[in-house]
């Protein structure tokens, strides 16, 4: 048994400010008795413009996000997932990646992944979201080993896309990871049985650390997000949910009940090969 922290946070547009936050928070969350720590996506910074992106995101080696949660992981001797930061590409590319990292206790990056499916969606009149513009899209699904389980690394809007949960259960994740920074248009119908769908078809933990609220911005439109942060069962039951407020949501997590669940329902070994349509 392991327990979890989800960070719920409510990032600005300026990592200098953020940074100290999400620190405190990591470090609250291990006092607390957590060896797995998640971050939402974009947790270093949350802007709708991409000027303002430009002047203050790094290359992963300069980024000095990484780096403190690094230390801090290694100070606290915890696993802790940053669901994402924003990065400029290495060699520097007109876009940016929207990166997660698996950090180990030693402070060793273990996994990365780049978030695969790219949020270019209308969601209602006034909300346009072109995140092609912005980000190039990773190539490639991520697992990575700990401990307490093998984890699947997935991003926000990845969610939509269910092959993407299924191949990576069949490769042997037993906990999906989906840090998010969802839209309150799409947020109250489709974030919570999304999540537990993706959980109860892959009998798999579901942890979704989310960005919450209205997000300060020094330049261009502010952003709101839906808050919250899930953490699902591997048999769909809702173990956590944080509601709208930043701060620490706990979940304790049994890789076991991934055997269990998958013992009762082995939907994972029933797929077929079919013709048409
Ligand atoms: O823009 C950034 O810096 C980082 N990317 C995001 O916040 C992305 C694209 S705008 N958000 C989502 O994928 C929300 C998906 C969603 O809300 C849904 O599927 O309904």
């Amino acid at each position: 048994m392991t327990r979890a922290a989800l960070l719920q946070l409510t990032s600005s547009d300026d990592p200098a400010e953020n940074l100290p936050r999400v620190v405190s928070e990591v470090r609250a969350a291990a006092a607390e008795g957590a060896g797995f720590v998640l971050t939402p996506e974009v947790t270093n910074c949350v802007s709708a413009s991409r000027t303002r992106q430009r002047e203050v995101l790094r290359v992963e080696n300069e980024d000095r996000t990484l780096a403190g949660l690094r230390d801090e992981a290694a100070r606290a001797g915890i696993w802790l997932l940053i669901g994402s930061l924003a990065v400029k590409s290495d060699p520097p590319e007109e876009r940016f990646a929207n990166r997660s990292f698996l950090i180990a206790p030693d402070g060793a990056i273990t996994a990365r992944y780049d978030k695969m499916h790219m949020f270019d969606v209308q969601v209602s009149e006034a909300e346009t979201y072109r995140e092609s513009a912005g980000y190039a899209p990773g190539q490639r699904a991520v697992i990575a080993e700990t401990p307490f389980g093998t984890l699947g690394l997935t991003v926000c809007y990845d969610l939509r896309f269910p092959y993407l949960y299924r191949a990576l259960a069949q490769s042997g994740a037993e906990i999906l990871t989906v840090p998010s920074a969802f839209s309150p248009a799409t947020g109250p119908l489709h974030w919570e049985p999304l999540l537990r769908a993706r959980a109860i078809e892959t009998g798999s933990y579901v942890l979704a650390p989310a960005q919450t609220g209205d997000h300060a911005a020094s330049r261009g439109r502010a952003r709101s997000t839906w808050g919250h942060s899930l953490a699902v069962s591997p048999w769909g039951e809702v173990l956590a949910d944080a509601g709208t407020a930043p701060g620490v949501t706990f979940v304790d997590i049994d890789r076991s009940a991934v055997a269990e669940a998958r013992a009762r329902i082995p939907s994972l070994t029933h797929g077929r090969d079919f013709e048409g349509p």
